[in-house]
């Protein structure tokens, strides 16, 4: 393994993407988020993704210095026209207006159109809670996932993140895929050449198999929670798809064109102020939310994000450690 001080794995990241050519802003907005991936012990979404942002770019398929339009769509809807770069600038660009209209309506959505897509959520849901917003986001992905019943991929691995702001505590956070696991802890698997548990994919003929190879090849991965993960991939095609005028999975997967990119779609984000829901009852309710909390820590069970939160505090203090050979493959870009 070799050990990064958070500094070093931002320089590493942000010189790789200027060094194949993106702008400065879409290198700081997208290093911004595989960093914190990484020091956030999530490492199927950190530095790791830098490879797949430069394939993207070599294969034409993400735009190096594309200028998010934002778009005062409605009284409670922006919308951001990520013009064929990465959803991170897009997600920046539309922000400010999404907060604004959270706090004047109570409820307010922000839809990223044509956007090349592959980050955490739970960094764009941080940025909400930090507001003290309530927040839902959700995007499809590239047709990987069978449906329940079924062995053929029609959904994306569409994650699905939420957000709840806490006074003097972390937030509530929780993200995940609608995928019995994401696609990149299986890219991950394939790299160190380990088998993956059964349940997360089948192979062509929908039998179960553990080899990573023939589930991201020629198989299928599978939802998670059987038929319920299977609805919530549907529902995120729609709302996050055509219902924002923006690509399916197997939209998205027949625009890639074999040419194993990242996905090209939208995203919905949704937030709602509790301060307008609640007006001066705020305080109080809040303090109630605590309960459901403190329900589920006070028999030992834990929080979501409280892992992720913990390898925070040990990052900043220790820095990472990624394998050897994902650094040598960074470091290859460079050349
Ligand atoms: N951009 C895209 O299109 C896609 C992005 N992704 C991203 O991939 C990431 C990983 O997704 P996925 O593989 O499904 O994630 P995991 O199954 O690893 O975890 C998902 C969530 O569950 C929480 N969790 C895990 N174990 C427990 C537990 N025992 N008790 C309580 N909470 C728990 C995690 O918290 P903790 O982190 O603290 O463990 C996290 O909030 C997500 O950040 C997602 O946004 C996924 C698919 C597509
Ligand atoms: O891990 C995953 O499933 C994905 N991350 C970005 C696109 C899909």
């Amino acid at each position: 393994m070799i050990r990064l001080t958070l500094t070093q794995a931002h320089e590493l990241a942000e010189s790789i993407l200027l060094h194949n050519g993106f702008n400065a802003a879409h290198a700081a907005a997208v290093t911004a988020t595989v960093v914190a991936g990484e020091r956030d012990g999530c490492a199927s979404h950190g530095l790791y993704r830098v490879i797949g942002c430069v394939n993207s770019l070599k294969a034409g398929k993400v735009s190096a210095a594309a200028e998010p339009q934002v778009i005062d769509q409605a009284p409670s809807i922006v919308r951001v026209d990520a013009a064929g770069g990465f959803s991170q600038l897009a997600f920046q660009a539309g922000l400010p207006m999404l907060q604004a209209k959270a706090r004047s309506n109570g409820i307010a959505a922000l839809a990223i159109n044509h956007c090349v897509h592959f980050s955490a959520l739970w960094v764009e849901i941080e940025q909400l809670t930090e507001a003290g917003l309530v927040v839902l986001a959700c995007n499809p992905s590239h047709a990987w996932v069978a449906p329940a019943g079924g062995s053929q991929p029609v959904f994306g691995t569409n994650p699905i993140a939420f957000g709840w702001p806490r006074a003097g505590a972390n937030p509530f956070v929780f993200d995940f895929a609608t995928s019995a696991i994401a696609r990149g802890d299986i890219e991950l698997h394939r790299r160190a050449g380990k088998a993956i548990p059964e349940g997360w994919g089948v192979d062509a003929q929908g039998q179960p198999s553990t080899d990573p190879n023939v589930v991201l090849d020629s198989g299928a991965m599978l939802t998670f929670g059987g038929h319920k993960g299977s609805a919530l991939a549907a529902m995120v095609e729609l709302i996050a798809g055509p219902l924002i005028g923006d690509l399916t999975s197997a939209e998205s997967l027949a625009y890639d064109a074999g040419s194993k990119s990242s996905p090209y779609h939208g995203e919905l984000i949704l937030a709602l102020d509790p301060q307008r829901f609640l007006g001066a009852g705020a305080e109080a309710h809040l303090a109630r939310a605590e309960a459901v909390f403190a329900g589920i820590e006070g028999q030992g069970a834990r929080l979501p994000s409280q892992r992720r939160f913990e390898a925070r505090k040990r990052s900043l203090e220790e820095g990472v450690q990624i394998p050897e050979a994902l650094y040598n493959d960074l470091k290859a870009l460079l050349n």
